[in-house]
């Protein structure tokens, strides 16, 4: 089988509190954009891993593909599989790209060896490899709480919508992001912001990240204010960055998307 995993764009992102276990409490609305990397699975007799495309650094056994395999097979006792992974989507960027590889395996898996796993359970086995993959299950726009993984579908009226996000040369690990940002504590409920005309968002909706992270790359802030001036009514670092998006109603005539993903909202 061939998989498509997507990356993901964070719309608002309030960090309420550090937990006792690391972890911060948040709230963040998620929604899969077309940008894809290229998973494919077969069964196999032994297990074999090949990997293309972008470098994914580290160890292959570290790869969050092969931790999900491993997942699935201590869980099910499932035979080997052949695993090719074409990376694309951009790394160090909040698109959450890992993420969506290690769902989409656990989907994948699900499919192949016939498992009849139920969503929840599918999700629950995903927040094991990080906080972002259960999202990458369902994969449409969701309301993230908890750690990420609360999940519950929301409608945003973006629909037709013209979108760009811009991927600089910067690599922010997560991490390290996390350890240096500030608590929002309760800003009020994001679900209810983004029932205001997308307009007003830039007045009420933030993404915690960017304060230390705009100081600290001031190409970051610098991004976003082009898109503004560009005419987007709404603009945002996405997740832990580096990746920065707007939000225009209509393509604009002044701006270099030479290396952006550029395209129309289906949500
Ligand atoms: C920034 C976001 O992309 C927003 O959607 C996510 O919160 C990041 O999720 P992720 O990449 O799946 O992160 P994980 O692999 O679970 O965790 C990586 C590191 O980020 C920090 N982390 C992550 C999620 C969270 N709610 N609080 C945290 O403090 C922890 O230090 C953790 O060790
Ligand atoms: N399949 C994978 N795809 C991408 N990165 C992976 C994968 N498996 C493991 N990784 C590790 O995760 C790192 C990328 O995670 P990082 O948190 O820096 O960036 P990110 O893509 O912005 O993630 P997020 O959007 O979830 O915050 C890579 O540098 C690599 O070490």
């Amino acid at each position: 089988m061939i998989l498509y995993p997507p990356a993901k764009i964070n719309i608002g992102l309030n960090i309420v509190e550090k937990r006792a276990d690391g972890y911060h409490e948040l709230e963040t609305v998620m929604a899969p954009i077309p940008v894809y990397d290229v998973l494919e699975i077969i069964q196999n007799n032994h297990f074999e891993w090949k990997q293309s495309g972008i470098p994914v650094d580290g160890n292959p056994d570290d790869n969050l593909c092969v931790r999900a395999f491993r997942l699935m097979q201590s869980v099910y006792g499932i035979g080997n599989v052949y695993m090719h992974l074409r990376k694309q989507i951009p790394m160090g960027a909040g698109l959450g790209g890992g993420s969506s590889d290690a769902a989409y395996v656990i989907n994948g898996l699900n499919e192949l060896f016939l498992l009849n796993i139920s969503i929840e359970k599918q999700q629950e086995l995903a927040s094991q490899l990080g906080s972002d993959c259960p999202f990458f299950i369902r994969n449409t726009a969701q309301l993230a709480t908890g750690r990420g993984e609360q999940l519950q579908p929301i409608h945003l009226k973006l629909s037709g919508y013209h979108l760009i996000v811009v991927k600089p040369s910067i690599h922010v690990n997560t991490r390290q992001a996390y350890s240096g940002v500030h608590i929002s504590g309760d800003r009020g409920k994001l679900e209810e912001q983004l029932l205001l005309p997308v307009t007003e968002w830039k007045a009420h909706i933030k993404n915690d990240f960017e304060e230390h992270l705009f100081v600290l790359y001031p190409e970051l802030s610098e991004i976003k204010t082009k898109l503004y001036e560009a005419g987007a009514v709404y603009a945002s670092m996405s997740g832990s960055g580096s990746a920065v998006f707007g939000i225009f109603e209509t393509v604009p005539q002044h701006f270099n998307t030479e290396g952006c993903i550029v395209f129309q909202s289906s949500f």
